[in-house]
């Protein structure tokens, strides 16, 4: 492509050089990347400033470079006011704006957007769709899986992976969209078909102001849902029993749909029942109802359900097909996972990362327990300070024993973490063990038949982070060989 032709999408510019004949064979924003003929964005990032790459840009054959504040470079340089926005823009324009092209469904909310989008993807494939999926754990294209950095990379890689999409004849693609992405922009130009809000609840205080400023970057999915209307209706999916659904409501300037336990909302489940192997209750809908019996345990699996259910439906599923899926789910990586090694006592690796979540699931395990409960938690180190008291508070308030332990320390003081947390502990009930494989063997050691251990924090994840070192570390594996040890 011509830049000429590219810059056609950005209407205040000023080139350093004529760009005439300036060709742009793709769009790079990390230097190391560069390849003959990129165009080289500068982003100015927390760690490093990518105007300060601009000379290995060239080095490695840049065409031309997108910059937001003067530099020097023999190749031409477009001064934009915002590189960012631009990085969207330009990355839409180069790949012909894909996402016009698929039905796209985001998922925002502090807890529940990876099991959600997971439920959706499931029911769009029951559907006979090809589906495409993007979140914490990895990308999928149809059948290929991906590893990806963060929950909802930038702009570039989403414009990048949604044209493959596209290409690969993806018919639905979901994704979780967090509210750092939402705050920096990385899903501007996304032409979202539904957006999804789970709930919110304290979460990256580090990153967000107060709770006010993340819910305001939360709402930013809504109010920027549409753009302006389409002829094909766009969809907002709004948990009704959430204190913020108000709020969400009034942010769009599209339908929305709610769903919930009571008759206030629009998607309804009626008659709930819980149990420790499943949850049953009949979907309401305004085009009718279905018994559903599913293999997810508790209250907030039900909402889960409810969400993708209602995302479902509005994308003109039938109940059946609804049903069928959430009916043969084997729910997600890390999620609520049972570790059976033959134990006779329970053991479920959870993502659980927040007071809410966390508050979740003990609850829930407290409602089919037979006999104790202990749990294993840590906290991310770099990561919002002020939930580490509140962690281990719920922990201790829902436990008959609470191993407190490391998370991801990152550059931390795995030690000052601990004790961050054991602030917000009056009394006993627990024990500090720095190392998370002995915390998870001191756990299973003690346990008899009918207790529980949740071993919550890491789920999926197959590394810990110490140091800033990553070493391979997966908590059903070392509960496995802990459970292993004892028989
Ligand atoms: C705080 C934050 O969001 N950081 C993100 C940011 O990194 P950064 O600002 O530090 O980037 P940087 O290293 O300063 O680089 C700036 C620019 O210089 C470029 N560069 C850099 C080095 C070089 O040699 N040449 C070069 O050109 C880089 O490519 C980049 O364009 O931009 C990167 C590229 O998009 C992201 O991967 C990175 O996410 C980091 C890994 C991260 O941990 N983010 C977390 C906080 C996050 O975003 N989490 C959310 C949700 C979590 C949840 O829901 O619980 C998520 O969506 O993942
Ligand atoms: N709807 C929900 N409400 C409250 N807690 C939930 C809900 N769904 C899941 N959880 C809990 O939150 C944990 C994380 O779930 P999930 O990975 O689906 O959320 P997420 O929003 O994608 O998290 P992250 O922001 O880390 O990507 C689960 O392991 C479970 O403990
Ligand atoms: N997406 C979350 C994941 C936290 C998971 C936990 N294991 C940790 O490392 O803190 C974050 O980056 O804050
Ligand atoms: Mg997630």
């Amino acid at each position: 492509m011509k830049l000429g032709n590219l810059l056609e999408t950005l209407h205040v510019y000023t080139a350093t050089k004529s760009i005439e004949n300036v060709q742009v064979n793709g769009i790079k924003m990390d230097s190391r990347a560069v390849q003959k003929n990129d165009l080289f964005i500068c982003i100015e990032g927390f760690t490093v400033d990518g105007h300060d790459f601009v000379a290995q840009a060239e080095e490695k054959g840049a065409s031309a470079i997108i910059a937001q504040k003067p530099i020097e470079a023999s190749i031409p340089v477009i001064l934009v006011n915002d590189s960012t926005k631009a990085l969207a823009k330009l990355s839409n324009h180069f790949y012909g704006y894909p996402t016009n092209h698929l039905h796209l469904v985001g998922v925002t909310g502090t807890n529940g957007k990876t099991t959600t989008s997971y439920l959706i993807d499931s029911i769009f494939q029951e559907a006979q769709q090809t589906t495409g999926l993007i979140g914490t754990i990895q990308m999928k294209i149809g059948e290929n899986t991906y590893p990806v950095k963060n929950t909802t990379p930038d702009s570039l890689f989403l414009q990048q992976n949604f044209s493959q999409m596209v290409d690969e004849g993806v018919d639905t693609a979901v994704m979780e969209v967090s509210s750092h992405a939402l705050d920096l922009g990385r899903v501007h130009g996304c032409d979202f078909d539904i957006a999804v809000y789970t709930n919110l609840s304290q979460d990256h205080l580090d990153f967000h102001k107060d709770m006010d400023d993340y819910l305001r970057a939360k709402s930013l999915l809504f109010s920027q849902l549409g753009n302006g209307y389409h002829q094909k209706p766009k969809y907002a999916v709004i948990n009704r029993d959430d204190e913020h659904s108000d709020f969400l409501i009034k942010s769009t300037a599209q339908e929305v749909i709610t769903y919930g336990l009571d008759d206030r909302a629009d998607i309804v489940a009626k008659n709930l029942s819980l149990t420790a192997s499943g949850t049953s209750f009949t979907l309401g809908t305004p085009k009718g109802d279905i018994y559903i019996e599913s293999p997810l345990v508790g209250k907030f699996s039900v909402y889960n359900m409810l969400a993708a259910a209602s995302t479902a439906w509005l994308s003109g599923i039938s109940l059946e097909t609804i049903k069928k899926s959430l009916e043969h789910t084997k729910g997600v990586r890390g999620r609520f996972e049972p570790v059976l090694a033959g134990q006779d006592f329970g053991v479920i690796v959870d993502y659980a990362h927040t007071p809410d979540s966390l508050e979740n699931v003990l609850k829930t395990v407290k409602s089919f327990v037979e006999n104790r409960i202990f749990v294993v938690v840590g906290c991310g180190g770099d990561r919002d300070r002020t939930k580490r008291p509140l962690m281990a508070q719920v922990a201790v308030k829902y436990s008959d024993h609470t191993y407190l332990t490391s998370d991801n320390p990152r550059s931390e003081d795995p030690k000052a973490i601990l004790e961050d947390m054991e602030k917000g502990i009056t009394g006993e009930g627990y024990t500090v063990i720095v190392d998370r494989r002995e915390a998870i063997n001191e756990a299973v050691q003690h346990a008899t038949a009918g207790d529980v251990i949740v071993i919550a924090g890491k789920g999926h994840e197959t590394y810990q982070e110490i140091n800033g070192e990553r070493t391979h570390f997966d908590d059903v594996e070392v509960a496995k060989e802990s459970i292993q040890s004892r028989y």
